[in-house]
């Protein structure tokens, strides 16, 4: 955290004239700041949108603090990083006081500390972004993506009158066709217990449905599990700390759903995914955007093969438009930039013909879909029986997996918890890999 030296005028360096603000020093030097005005920016760090914004703030900042400020002590430029662990904090101590935090995230074995260290180690990185066997490794990232929208949800009260049906129809569809059993089950577990916790009941005052969110913040958001890791990005591993991880794996989980549905569902699954984004993504500008584009559609969908595709054209859109910003501003990941997907290394039947015309690529869509059902659906899913966690532990532990292909719209929630059975294998084995990661001095990133 940067220096609060009010006194001197927010902002000491020039690099850095936003002030830095978190839960336990916010009131206090917003308080005693000399300045009449502030300006606070909520921000994630691992938002994208945000960090392209970010010189901009920065260029006011200037302005206004710091010692070469042209307008000093008028306004105080500040920042709150929504997804920092300091700004959960209280949501944190809450969980260690009751729950007895290492015991629910980690089991026998594992020990987690504030000060764990995000392994950053280039060769920790996808070696190969062509090799379509590298999702494989996403299954842990799709997990991950789905427990931290989920934390960020009940972390931050998101939940209202309004928007709770939005929520419900993602859970189930997260209970018929996550690719993960377990977020599945968490997801059944979510939904059964939906009504008592954030009940439909308008009537309820706003301190009555606030006092009964606060009780089950905790349990529930361990919606994949309590073993699931944290912070160790493996296919959406950036190269720096505030890229690519939970928008990756979310792209990613939304695909996979997007081929695992089936046809009846797909208009359902569409209006399901546009609102969770516009509902409960946090970036501002990433959820404007998917919601135009979402308006733009004006024919329902009726297959899962056209659903599937507009997603991945959407997100070619989103690459495109990255593509520019990213190059503009130097705020992309220098190991991976963004392109139009997939490439011709890793998908040459994709393509009709290298060459642009009116500036479009030639795509073969039949081919295209052919490759995200296999790339998303068999690739991915697979990954549960044959584990890269598994590889690494050369052992031939297979967790049993019920049959992902299975029409899911036809489980009804019910069934759906019943066949799941909680994996205590998959647990051990995300433990020792954590373990093996904390060994070759990594940073824990919960955000
Ligand atoms: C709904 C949504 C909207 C967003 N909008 C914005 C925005 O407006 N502005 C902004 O700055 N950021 C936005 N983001 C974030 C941005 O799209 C990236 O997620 C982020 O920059 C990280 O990029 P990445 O390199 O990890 O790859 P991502 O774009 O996150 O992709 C993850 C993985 O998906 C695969 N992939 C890439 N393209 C496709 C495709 N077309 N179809 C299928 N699979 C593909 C690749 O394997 C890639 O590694 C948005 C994210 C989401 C989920």
């Amino acid at each position: 955290l940067r220096s609060l030296g009010v006194g001197e005028g927010a902002g000491g360096s020039d690099a850095d004239a936003a002030v830095d603000l978190n839960a336990t020093n916010f009131g206090a030097f917003l308080k005693a700041s000399p300045e009449p005005w502030a300006v606070v920016e909520f921000f994630a760090h691992w938002c994208p949108a945000c960090r392209n914004y970010k010189p901009h703030y920065e260029k006011v900042a200037k302005l206004f603090n710091g010692r070469d400020a042209a307008h000093p002590g008028i306004i105080v430029m500040a920042r709150v990083d929504c997804a920092s662990k300091i700004w959960n904090q209280q949501l944190y101590v809450h969980l260690s006081v009751n729950y007895g935090y290492s015991e629910m995230l980690g089991g026998s074995d594992c020990s987690f500390s504030l000060e764990d260290k995000r392994y950053e180690n280039e060769s920790m990185l996808p070696k190969n972004s062509s090799d379509p066997q590298q999702i494989v490794q996403a299954i842990y990232d799709v997990e991950e993506a789905t427990a931290h929208a989920l934390e960020i949800i009940l972390g931050h009260k998101m939940i209202k009158p309004e928007n709770r049906d939005s929520l419900i129809r993602f859970l189930q569809i997260l209970v018929a066709h996550h690719p993960s059993k377990r977020c599945r089950r968490g997801s059944a577990e979510l939904l059964i217990n939906f009504d008592d916790h954030w009940p439909s009941n308008l009537s309820l005052s706003s301190q009555e449905s606030y006092k009964l969110s606060e009780n089950v913040t905790e349990e529930n958001s361990w919606v994949c599990g309590k073993e699931v890791p944290r912070g160790y990005w493996m296919f959406c591993r950036g190269s720096k700390k505030e890229t690519r991880g939970f928008s990756c794996g979310l792209w990613v989980l939304m695909h996979s759903l997007s081929v695992q549905i089936g046809d009846g569902e797909s208009q359902s699954t569409f209006t399901s995914i546009c609102d969770f984004i516009h509902n409960f993504f946090i970036c501002e500008e990433c959820r404007k955007h998917f919601y135009e584009m979402c308006s733009s559609v004006s024919v329902p969908f009726k297959s899962a093969r056209e659903l599937s595709l507009w997603l991945w054209s959407t997100h070619n859109k989103v690459n495109e438009r990255l593509k520019k910003e990213e190059k503009d501003l130097g705020t992309g990941d220098p190991s991976f930039p963004k392109v139009l997907w997939p490439t011709n290394q890793l998908c040459p039947s994709c393509y009709r013909s290298s060459k642009i015309s009116d500036g479009a690529l030639d795509w073969n869509e039949d081919e295209v879909y052919q490759f995200l059902v296999n790339y998303y659906g068999s690739t991915l899913v697979s990954s549960y029986k044959e584990t890269y966690m598994e590889s690494l532990l050369h052992e031939k532990k297979t967790v049993s997996e019920d049959s992902l292909t299975s029409n899911a719209a036809t489980v009804p929630i019910g069934a759906a918890l019943g066949v799941a059975i909680a994996s205590c294998t998959f647990g051990a084995l995300a433990c020792f890999w954590r373990a093996q990661q904390k060994n070759r001095k990594q940073r824990k990133n919960w955000n």
